[in-house]
């Protein structure tokens, strides 16, 4: 047999999958599906396979009925990715599953209350068992009786709630708000027990599919198992996803475990992204979890990986890792890991991001407010929004001397160039004259190579009305305010919230980080999270396992090297997010672990033979 026909058995062994899946997505003949796979195997383009075979066998059908296909995609980025995948087909409707729970159960208000009315008498009486039971002073027992008044309130208030209200993205503090983990809950009961819900549901998508369902909540998996059950003749189930890639506590334990006999289970056993070294190590790493073996396709590259094993207490671990890029550069012969922007740089946590890009001071204040992080993170709160979207916009334009784009940018946002601003102006000429004028002043804050504070920034904005000053900065903008705030320090506490406190310290970073801040929150920036990058894949992958950046109990990368015995739940917690930073690799990988016991990673790894001795490197390599 000639090598060329070997090559092409080889990688069409999981040929199939896409074709058991078609048939499945048969309305007639409707079949639920668990395609639970490897990494790199290809589910993501198997949803997106099946989506479009339903677009083109199903789509008119569909449509007559006024019905669409559901897709529930992890994060907002990957919905995106799927519906320019299938060129924003209004057929198919991909959203997250906070969104896909809210587009249920919005304006069900009465229900709504009722189920809030139960919950929130049960939490109540809950805590105040344990408040009985526990000793008073605590700090315990002082949040116990905190969210005892609050949910009080909230009950109280429940009968003047006319309509609830909720975003998936925002930070829902308001009164009449509910908050994610309330609307999850709540679409699971209302499809548990509600028949009428069941049959909407059904009736609007008569085929759903999840990606990433390992970690989809699990309140909502067992609900639509439970009306998949139900309806099966009028509803077909698709779950996609790899228990081995399991990183967040919602997710369903063992699920997959005792389907229904009349599911498809497709299997894949083909990884098409990774090197055979990197499938190597994935496999080893999996085989005490599962026996999923996968195989490299014929045309994969045998990629280099390393494992550096470097001190916990090291001084400068920035400099470290950039003497690890160059050797791997060295040793793969890859140019491109001279090049910090080629490479993906994975972090525990956003704070060392943030330090390592230069962007802490600004990024720390804002990320540090609970109730913010989730708008911070995906780039909507006002307060940083307003200096990246507009700011920034408008003095890159100014040093690119793009005057249309200053232009644009100063009509777009500036209150003095409003149509109202226009028409009240005499001499309109000279009234444009006088906005670039403000313009050119604000840009004095650069001269001579100047790095202004975003203070500065905002109140030379503002005393020259050239934007709209978002509500959370406008205490700050003028100069009056933050005098009279801050002359007063026996009041302090009281009058400044936590949340204008983060303010001012953010203010009085310098205007230089919000570029770089911005570039990383859009996820363009060569680094991120461990569990940020999900589903995607980068040549060079670089992954930073530091347990101090982690500051929580769910990964401890010291138990993982041999601080712990398998089985246990940091360790296997662990093992699953190195199994899913490990195979982002599509050539090569260096991972890096710090460690206050290096010599015990070392015997762990190799006795696991996870590396060869000649993989492992201890100490910051020449
Ligand atoms: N049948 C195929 N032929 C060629 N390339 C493929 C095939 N299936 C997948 N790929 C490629 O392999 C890579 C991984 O695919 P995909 O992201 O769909 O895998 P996945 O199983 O969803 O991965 P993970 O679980 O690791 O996120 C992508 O670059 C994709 O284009």
């Amino acid at each position: 047999m000639s090598r060329q026909t070997a090559v092409a058995s080889t990688d069409i062994v999981d040929a199939h999958v896409d074709e058991e899946i078609a048939a499945c997505l048969n309305l007639d003949t409707p079949k639920s599906f668990f395609l639970f796979a490897g990494a790199g195997s290809g589910k993501t383009r198997s949803l997106v396979t099946a989506l479009q075979h339903v677009q083109t066998t199903l789509g008119e059908r569909l449509r007559v009925k006024g019905q669409r296909v559901g897709v529930i995609t992890f994060t907002n980025a990957a919905s995106d990715e799927i519906k320019r995948r299938l060129l924003f087909d209004p057929l198919i409707d991909v959203r997250t599953i906070h969104s896909f729970a809210w587009s249920l159960i919005e304006g069900l208000n009465h229900d709504i209350r009722e189920w809030l009315r139960v919950d929130l008498a049960e939490d109540i009486a809950k805590l105040n068992v344990d408040e009985a039971k526990g000793r008073k002073g605590t700090k315990a027992s002082t949040d116990r009786l905190k969210k005892i008044e609050s949910k009080t309130k909230r009950l109280q208030n429940l009968p003047n709630v006319k309509s609830f209200t909720y975003s998936p993205t925002g930070d829902n503090s308001g009164r009449d708000a509910l908050n994610h983990s309330e609307v999850l809950q709540l679409t699971a009961h209302f499809l548990q027990t509600k028949p009428a819900m069941q049959s909407i549901l059904t009736g609007r998508y008569p085929i759903m599919l999840i990606d990433e369902s390992q970690d989809t909540n699990k309140h909502l998996i067992d609900a639509l198992f439970a009306v998949q059950a139900k309806l099966k003749g009028k509803f077909i189930l698709g779950l996609l996803g790899d228990m081995m890639q399991r990183i967040y506590n919602d997710g369903k334990e063992g699920l997959g475990q005792g389907l229904p006999p009349d599911w498809a289970t497709p299997g894949k056993q083909l990884n098409y992204r990774c090197p055979k070294r990197v499938i190597a190590l994935i496999n080893k790493v999996r085989s005490s979890t599962d026996q999923q073996h996968q195989q490299p396709i014929a045309a994969a590259v045998d990629g280099v990986v390393r494992l550096f094993i470097l001190p916990s207490d090291l001084a400068n671990k920035p400099a470290a890792e950039q003497k690890i890029a160059a050797y791997m550069s060295r040793t793969t012969g890859d140019e491109k890991w001279n090049e910090p922007k080629a490479i993906k740089t994975l972090t525990l946590e956003h704070r060392m991001a943030a330090s390592r890009l230069g962007f802490l001071d600004a990024f720390s204040p804002l990320y540090d407010v609970e109730g913010w992080r989730t708008s911070f993170l995906d780039g909507t709160l006002p307060a940083s929004r307003f200096f990246s979207d507009q700011v920034l916009s408008l003095v890159n334009a100014k040093q690119n001397n793009d005057r249309f784009a200053v232009a644009r940018i100063a009509k777009a946002y500036s209150p003095r160039l409003t149509q109202e601003a226009l028409r009240a102006a005499k001499d309109t000429q000279e009234h444009l004259k006088q906005v670039n004028a403000s313009i050119d002043v604000l840009m004095e804050l650069w001269k001579d190579g100047a790095n202004p504070t975003l203070l500065q920034v905002l109140r030379c904005v503002a005393k020259h009305n050239l934007l709209e000053i978002p509500e959370s900065l406008q205490a700050s903008a003028s100069e009056e305010s933050a005098e009279a705030v801050a002359s007063d320090e026996d009041e302090r506490e009281d009058r400044q919230t936590e949340r204008a406190l983060a303010i001012q310290s953010f203010l009085n970073a310098p205007f230089s980080q919000i570029g770089p801040m911005m570039e990383y929150l859009s996820g363009d920036a060569h680094f991120d999270t461990h569990q940020g990058v999900k589903g995607l894949e980068f040549d060079r992958v670089m992954v930073i396992m530091d347990d101090a950046e982690a500051r929580g109990f769910l990964f401890k990368y010291e138990d993982l090297f041999g601080g712990k015995a398998a089985g246990e739940k940091t360790v296997e917690s662990t093992k699953r997010l190195f199994y899913v930073t490990a195979s982002r690799a599509k050539e090569s990988l260096a991972l890096v672990a710090y460690s206050s016991a290096p010599d015990r990673v070392q015997s762990f790894v190799l006795q696991e033979e996870w590396f060869n001795a000649d993989e492992v490197v201890v100490g910051v390599p020449d």
